[in-house]
């Protein structure tokens, strides 16, 4: 293999570690707290500093996450592929990576946004990265629902870098995707908890059985619907949103009692990649509300 061949092999290897999809999805929430935290537009440097700073911070999280689960990772066949279980990269490698992503994010976020966004979102890499992974992940099936705190951060993340401060509003938007999480994850680990169980990770559908998890799924898809309306009852957003969110709850509604239905192994697979465009779809709905005029919207 030439040179520039290796080193486009090595790079890809580096993205992956990085959950970029993950990532992505993570920054869209936080372009949207920061969107929602002001009548106008967000100045531009704090959308540029703040999106690569919470962006790099995440992926530095994701990095570290791949270095401690290596060992399951290779247990796993959905993540034997990773490059460290695969030796495309060492140890050191990663660790250097996660360490410099890490780094730059703060330096960042201390210096073109405002402190306090920089300790949010380095609380927020540590509950992933280290609280998650560390611990959590392989203590208690409640993992997820408390490990999704980290997760559920970047929209307050976002508010925070264009208010310097903690808005009930902006903590509105991190309820909306920690309900979000345990359903999202549990759909996928009803399908996967044979992997789970040969890696020794007492996920809800290994220790619980996949019956339970969907009662659980259920009982969070509900509370979900019921949470997603607090941006209307509280006046943040008006009738466009509500209508998007009504019709994205439906859906989540309809697989949430399918699954208690329905035996078809796929299914909990696309409940899984339906939760994604829904929390996608969502807050582009909590985005065109914002913008569109005030009579157009009907915020009572
Ligand atoms: C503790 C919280 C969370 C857990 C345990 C979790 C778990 C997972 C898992 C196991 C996957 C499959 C990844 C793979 O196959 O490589 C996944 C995929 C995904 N998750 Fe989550 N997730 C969490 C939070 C979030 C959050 C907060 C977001 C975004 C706001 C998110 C967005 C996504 C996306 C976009 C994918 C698809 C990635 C792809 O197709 O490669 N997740 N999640
Ligand atoms: C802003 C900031 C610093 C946030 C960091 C939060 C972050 C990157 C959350 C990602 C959540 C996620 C992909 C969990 C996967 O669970 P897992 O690791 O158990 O899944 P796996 O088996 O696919 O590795």
């Amino acid at each position: 293999m030439n040179t520039q061949v290796l080193s486009q092999v090595r790079l890809s290897h580096f993205l992956a570690v990085c959950k970029l999809k993950v990532v992505s999805l993570i920054v869209f929430t936080a372009v949207v707290g920061m969107a929602l935290a002001t009548p106008g537009i967000v100045p531009l440097d704090i959308l540029f500093w703040g999106t690569l700073g919470i962006g790099m911070a995440a992926a530095g999280a994701a990095a570290i996450n791949h270095l401690i689960d290596a060992r399951t990772d290779q247990m796993m066949t959905r993540t034997r592929n990773r490059p460290l279980p695969q030796g495309q990269l060492n140890e050191r490698q990663v660790l250097s990576f996660a360490m410099a992503l890490t780094a730059t994010s703060m330096v960042i976020l201390v210096y073109f946004v405002n402190p306090l966004t920089a300790i949010l979102t380095f609380f927020s890499l540590v509950g992933y990265a280290v609280i998650y992974t560390v611990f959590l992940k392989r203590a208690t099936p409640q993992n997820i629902v408390i490990g999704g705190a980290a997760g559920a951060a970047p929209p307050l993340l976002g508010w925070v870098a264009v208010t310097g401060e903690i808005h009930a509003y902006a903590l509105v938007l991190f309820l909306i995707i920690f309900v979000w999480t345990p359903p999202h994850f549990w759909a996928l680990a009803i399908y996967r908890r044979h992997d789970y169980a040969a890696a020794d990770v007492p996920m809800l559908p290994v220790t619980h059985g996949p019956r339970y998890t969907r009662w659980q799924i259920l009982f969070y898809s509900i509370i979900l619907a019921l949470v997603t309306l607090l941006p209307w009852l509280l006046g943040m957003n008006g009738l466009v949103y509500l209508a998007g969110a009504s019709v994205l709850n439906a859906g989540f509604l309809g697989y949430a009692v399918a699954l208690l239905r329905s035996d078809d192994e796929m299914l909990p697979m696309r409940m899984f990649s339906y939760s994604i465009v829904y929390l996608m779809m969502l807050f582009a709905f909590l985005l065109l509300d914002h913008y569109l005029p005030p009579s157009l919207t009907l915020v009572p």
